[in-house]
């Protein structure tokens, strides 16, 4: 069993730390290979995802991701710039389906951004579509016949893509509450009027999953209005991205929101699989020892879940991490004083 471990930039070699420290911990026989990714290798190598952590991260069974993006990198040109470094694992992996669970953890009902009762009913699971929409299409600047310039970013969606994440979806659905929501702009873009034909067409192999359609301006408001009312949300890259952003306050904190990435193709022990934390690199508290590394703690325990087969182990750091939480070792983003480092060995204590 084989982990990439690929920290990035930013707060990403913090967190990513405590995770590694937390796998080092149980003891489970995991080999780690560390690479550069993001801005960290455009300064070294000239490129944010260099040919040979690219190889790294095909030849692993998992890949553990901390975070990308640097200001420093900001003007580069941009297939230059960091966050074209997860931007191109996800395409070259084929990984079309992030998982981004979030649900509040017992005792922190008070530090959502809601009120505790509203908050405390979230267990929710957003599948987000990894592959495709507005991110991966036609780009550029131009022209237009009045001198102007003009930006443009083309969305658009295959059946095939819509088909194979409404799957997961749907399966994800049938192993929680079985209510799947489906969160579009079909009454505006004709690629949300596909995304939704297309699920109501997958919907018929899962009579036993209630299926309900949402736009997604709604979807925005009802996250925050009565969150405890969704299970499984699906829903496209872009719409997905923002959404996954406000349930993490939603929950408390987005230093507690994980995630999966996940293709089709199998190990020897689960789903090929990369595993980051929803956030960025978050260069306002970057080498202060301040980021909350539960996120990340809480990927590696997905990873050990989804790609490596190891469920009891899994279980254990999740348990940790309730335990720590639920004992008010908080980080300044929940209104704590707990350091980065403090919280990691809170949790290994608490293993
Ligand atoms: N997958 C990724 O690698 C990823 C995800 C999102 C953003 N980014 C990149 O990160 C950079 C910064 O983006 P941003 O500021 O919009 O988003 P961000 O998620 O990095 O930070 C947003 C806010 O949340 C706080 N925050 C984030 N993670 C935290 C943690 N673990 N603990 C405590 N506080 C935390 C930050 O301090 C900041 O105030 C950009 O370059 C962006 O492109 C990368
Ligand atoms: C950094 C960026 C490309 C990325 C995305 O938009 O997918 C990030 O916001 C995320 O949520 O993982
Ligand atoms: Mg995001």
């Amino acid at each position: 069993m084989k982990i990439a471990v690929l920290p990035g930039d930013g707060i990403g070699p913090e967190v990513t730390r405590e995770a590694v420290r937390v796998i080092e911990a149980l003891d489970l026989g995991i080999a780690m290979e560390e690479a550069l990714v993001g801005g960290a290798a455009y300064k070294a190598t000239g490129h944010p995802l260099p040919p040979e952590t690219l190889a790294l991260a095909q030849g692993c069974d998992a890949i553990l991701f901390g975070a990308v993006g640097d200001p420093d990198c900001d003007a580069l040109e941009r297939h230059l710039r960091p966050e074209q470094a997860i931007l191109g694992l996800r395409k070259e992996l084929t990984l079309f389906a992030n998982l981004r669970p979030a649900r509040v953890f017992p005792g922190l009902e008070n530090h959502s951004a809601l009120r505790p009762e509203v908050a405390g009913a979230i267990n929710l699971l957003i599948v987000r579509e990894l592959n495709g929409d507005v991110y991966f299409g036609e780009k550029g600047f131009r022209t237009t016949a009045t001198g102007e310039r003009e930006g443009y970013d083309i969305m658009s969606y295959s059946e095939s893509e819509v088909r194979r994440i409404a799957h997961v979806a749907f399966q994800a659905a049938q192993g929680r509450a079985k209510r799947l929501c489906s969160v579009d702009k079909a009454n505006v873009l004709e690629t949300s009027q596909l995304w939704r034909d297309v699920v109501i067409e997958v919907s018929k192999d899962y009579p036993d999953v209630t299926l309900e359609h949402m736009y997604v301006d709604n979807a925005a408001m009802q996250l925050v209005r009565a969150p405890g009312k969704f299970d499984v949300v699906v829903t496209g890259n872009l719409f997905g991205d923002i959404l996954s952003d406000q349930a993490s306050m939603c929950v408390g904190s987005i230093g507690l929101l994980a995630s999966a990435s996940l293709g089709e193709r199998q190990t020897d022990f689960g789903t090929f699989g990369l595993y980051e934390p929803i956030h960025g690199s978050a260069p306002d508290i970057a080498g202060q020892g301040l980021a909350n590394p539960m996120a990340t703690i809480l990927s590696a325990a997905m990873l050990l879940r989804h790609s490596l087969g190891l469920g009891e182990a899994a279980d254990r750091i999740e348990a940790a991490v309730a335990k720590t939480l639920s004992a008010g070792v908080l980080g300044r983003d929940l209104g704590g004083s707990a350091g980065t480092a403090e919280i990691g060995d809170a949790v290994l204590a608490n293993l």
